[in-house]
């Protein structure tokens, strides 16, 4: 998870080797603190108790749009996600724009280390894009089954040829 701070933050140092996190240019061109990962994800102060034996794979995406979803029309102050989802479509889809670029920086550079929470910060604000926007991850999911097993290079192929005839013109 990404926190603003001051742009005097230090690039050069690891967060693996000071273990407190790096500075970095975030996709609005400004310097961001990133928090080095975590070694123990599920075991955090501030941490709901009921969550602490939930299992740290897949399924926490669905329990995360659970939680997103009830968050919608509370209190801006005490929730993030609240407070994002009360700005409106165009914000929601800039601060999921802004992840993604994020996110594909650190994919380039090749800091794995970093690309893990970039790609954590773009899940969390596609599941607000999705509760924006009246999807759910079951439609998601049944998008994703539909195409299992039919290669990507076969589906453009099947594709109609008149698609790719309009684009000529
Ligand atoms: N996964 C996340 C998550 N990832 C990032 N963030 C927050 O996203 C914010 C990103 O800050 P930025 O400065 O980039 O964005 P911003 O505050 O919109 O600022 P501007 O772009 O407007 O300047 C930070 O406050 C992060 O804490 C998240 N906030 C919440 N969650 C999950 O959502 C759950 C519900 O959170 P709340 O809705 O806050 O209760 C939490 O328990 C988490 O599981």
């Amino acid at each position: 998870m990404i926190k603003k701070v001051s742009t005097k933050a230090s690039a050069k140092a690891s967060p693996k080797a000071t273990g407190k996190g790096a500075a970095k240019t975030t996709a609005k061109g400004q310097s961001k603190k990133v928090a080095a990962p975590k070694q123990t994800p599920i075991k955090q102060e501030g941490v709901q108790a009921d969550l602490l034996n939930e299992p740290a794979d897949m399924t926490v995406l669905n329990r995360l749009y659970d939680v997103v979803l009830s968050r919608k029309g509370t209190d801006p102050s005490v929730s993030h996600s609240a407070r994002l989802l009360s700005r409106g479509t165009y914000k929601i889809a800039q601060k999921f724009g802004e992840e993604a670029v994020e996110c594909l920086i650190e994919a380039v550079a090749g800091r794995k280390d970093l690309l893990v929470g970039e790609s954590a910060d773009v899940l969390y604000h596609l599941i607000v894009l999705w509760v924006d926007a009246g999807i759910t991850p079951d439609d998601v999911w049944a998008e994703l089954r539909r195409r299992e097993g039919t290669s990507g290079i076969a589906e453009k192929a099947s594709r109609p040829k008149e698609t790719f005839a309009k684009k000529d013109k």
